[in-house]
């Protein structure tokens, strides 16, 4: 059983102005896998160095068990991590950089043999382990990265951004495989990226992160679905949600200009019921959410819209459309059968259903009860 506490963690560097980490509080549950997700800056590798403990934590308290582990030297975390860049050492065989660690903990000969082969079991390295790295590809060598986590046998795995030097295509093979490799070890994972896919992909739950500070915590679900603020509906989906400034006024709202939709009478009690009658809100909709297909604008008049298409992308399945009315812009994923082309000025549809409401000005999503930081299972 590993579980981990971080219990309001605070991080203020020597030179820093104002706290790289504010208020950073989490409970990761036995064999949890936890993603920290967040753009560049925003905290992500500091919280996971105080975790590891390469670097001090200036405020709060980190429990791994009903330890505090504040002052214990990294070494004696029981804590494996792999790094963004593999730092494999470039003279030595794929086999004994996999040992390295265990060497330098006295491990005997013979369990560290052990340990090897079954890392290179695990990740089909078998044929490899004779090699030194100039010779293996950047997902064999992530993957020798893995086997030197894999071989200490920790009960907790840290990873900082493992994929992002990999290509494209590499990176969602490996992204498996860690998924994989999860299940199998079953170790409580905490991984860090700043690519929302990875996160949605291989969390059990998400640590949204901005500017330093926790904006949701929840299953990849939940945050999707029910994103709390602007920020974490803005970052978790690709592409990104489309926000409008709107007035609502009497269970309508409008941009002033095209967009002019009717709310559904749930939602429009919601906004009655805070007092936003008559106010300007942030209309917030994903863009598989805007529709093309006659048979949702015939059966939705009030919820249709038209526009111009700027940029249109052919995607397979759907189509990409880069959209324009007067008042913004906006992108919408439609089904590709009937294709349309930049300068098109097409007749498209909101699913008002499926409609997003935020303050203005604290961004918060207005919701019958406030959404929590962290959802309670
Ligand atoms: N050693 C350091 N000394 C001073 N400031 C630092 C140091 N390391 C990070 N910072 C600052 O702390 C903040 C958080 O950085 P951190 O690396 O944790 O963010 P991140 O979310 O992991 O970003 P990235 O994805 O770019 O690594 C940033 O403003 C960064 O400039």
């Amino acid at each position: 059983m590993v579980e981990i506490d971080l219990n309001h963690l605070y991080k203020k560097y020597a030179d820093g102005e104002d706290y790289a980490v504010k208020d950073f509080d989490l409970h990761i549950k036995d064999r949890e896998f936890i993603v920290f997700v967040g753009p560049s800056g925003c905290g992500k590798s500091t919280t996971l160095r105080m975790l590891a403990g390469l670097e001090d934590i200036t405020k709060g308290e980190l429990k791994i068990g009903d330890k505090v582990m504040n002052d214990v030297a990294p070494k004696d975390r029981d804590i494996a991590m792999v790094f963004q860049n593999y730092a494999l050492y470039p003279h030595m065989t794929v086999a004994d950089n996999m040992a390295f660690g265990l060497k330098l903990r006295h491990y005997s000969k013979t369990d560290i043999k052990k340990r090897v082969d079954n890392a290179a079991e695990i990740l089909g390295l078998e044929e490899f382990l004779k090699r030194k790295p100039a010779d293996l590809s950047g997902g064999q060598r992530q993957r020798v990265a893995l086997g030197r986590a894999i071989v200490r046998d920790a009960p907790i795995f840290l990873m900082d951004e493992p994929l992002s030097n990999l290509d494209a295509k590499l990176r969602v093979s490996m992204r498996a495989e860690i998924a994989k490799l999860h299940r199998r070890l079953n170790t409580t994972t905490i991984y860090v990226t700043h690519d929302q896919t990875e996160a949605m992909t291989l969390a059990d739950r998400v640590v949204v992160m901005s500017v330093g500070q926790i904006q949701q915590i929840g299953t990849p679900e939940e945050v999707y679905q029910n994103p709390r603020n602007m920020f974490v509906a803005g970052f978790m989906g690709s592409p990104a949600m489309n926000f409008f400034h709107v007035t609502y006024k009497d269970g309508v709202i409008s941009d002033g200009k095209q967009v002019t939709l009717k709310v559904p009478e749930g939602r429009s009690k919601i906004l009655d019921a805070q007092g936003y009658n008559g106010k300007e809100v942030v209309f917030g909709i994903r863009p598989e959410d805007i529709h093309s297909e006659q048979a949702f604008l015939d059966t939705w008049p009030d919820a249709t819209v038209e526009a111009d298409v700027v940029v249109s992308e052919l995607l397979g399945a759907t189509e990409q459309l880069y959209l324009k009315t007067d008042a913004s812009e906006y992108v919408a994923n439609v089904n590709s059968r009937d294709f349309h082309n930049p300068g098109d000025h097409i007749k498209i549809g909101f699913d008002i259903n499926k409609a997003h409401f935020f303050d203005k000005d604290s961004q918060m999503a207005i919701v019958a009860e406030p959404i929590p930081l962290e959802s309670m299972d």
